[in-house]
């Protein structure tokens, strides 16, 4: 099925914020986390920048192929937000077309390419060098929508309490739980 973007996702352009202070892509609270920025874009697609730094490292200089493929992931699971589901990784096939040097922005982009029930198929890519630069990394992805229960029921009890007494994290997993 064709993906829709949800009626109330945010505009193209609006910066969306961390899903979770302490998430290693997205949160603001994780020293070495990727601190990735993601925009919306048209129809259900994002945009997204990351800065690779030395905690980034794999080969000296060069940034670790895992924490690329975090950058995708990231990127690919802020689709979420346009389509106004939960849901995690189930599947992520990386392509790793050109080094990376530590200090590089990596421009991403993803794209939901199809929907059928809870499953979400989606492909994004990294460039460097600017947004329309060439591509250094590219993964296609499987999605699968969950409910909140998933966290509850695998994550650990200190963080989920934690999560569930920031007024911030509750709203902003309640947006996620209005579905059409
Ligand atoms: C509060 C806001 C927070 C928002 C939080 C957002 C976090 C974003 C963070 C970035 C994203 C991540 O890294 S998320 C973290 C990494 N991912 C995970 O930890 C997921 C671990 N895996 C699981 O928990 C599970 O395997 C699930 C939930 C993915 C699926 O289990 P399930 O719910 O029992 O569903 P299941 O019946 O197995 O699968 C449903 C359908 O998908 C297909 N399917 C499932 N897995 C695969 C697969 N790997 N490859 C192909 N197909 C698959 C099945 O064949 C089936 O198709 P059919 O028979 O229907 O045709």
């Amino acid at each position: 099925m064709t993906p829709v973007r949800h009626p109330d996702a945010p505009a193209p352009g609006e910066l969306l914020g961390a899903h979770y202070g302490e998430c290693f892509g997205c949160g603001g609270e994780q020293p070495h986390g990727l601190h990735l920025q993601a925009r919306a874009g048209e129809g259900v697609s994002i945009t997204a920048e990351f800065t690779v730094q030395p905690a980034h490292q794999g080969a000296p200089g060069l940034a670790h192929g895992g924490v690329l493929a975090t950058a995708l992931d990231e990127t690919l699971g802020s689709l979420n937000w346009l389509l106004r589901t939960i849901a995690v990784t189930g599947r992520l096939e990386t392509d790793f077309v050109r080094p990376v040097p530590v200090g590089t922005t990596l421009y991403l982009e993803a794209e939901v390419t199809a929907v059928a029930g809870r499953k979400i198929y989606s492909r994004a890519t990294g460039r460097v060098g600017g947004p329309e630069g060439p591509v250094a990394v590219r993964a296609e992805a499987l999605f699968i929508e969950v409910q909140v229960d998933h966290f509850v029921n695998h994550g650990r009890p200190e963080e989920i309490k934690a999560a569930m007494s920031d007024p911030d994290q509750i709203r902003r997993a309640r947006a996620f739980e209005v579905n059409p």
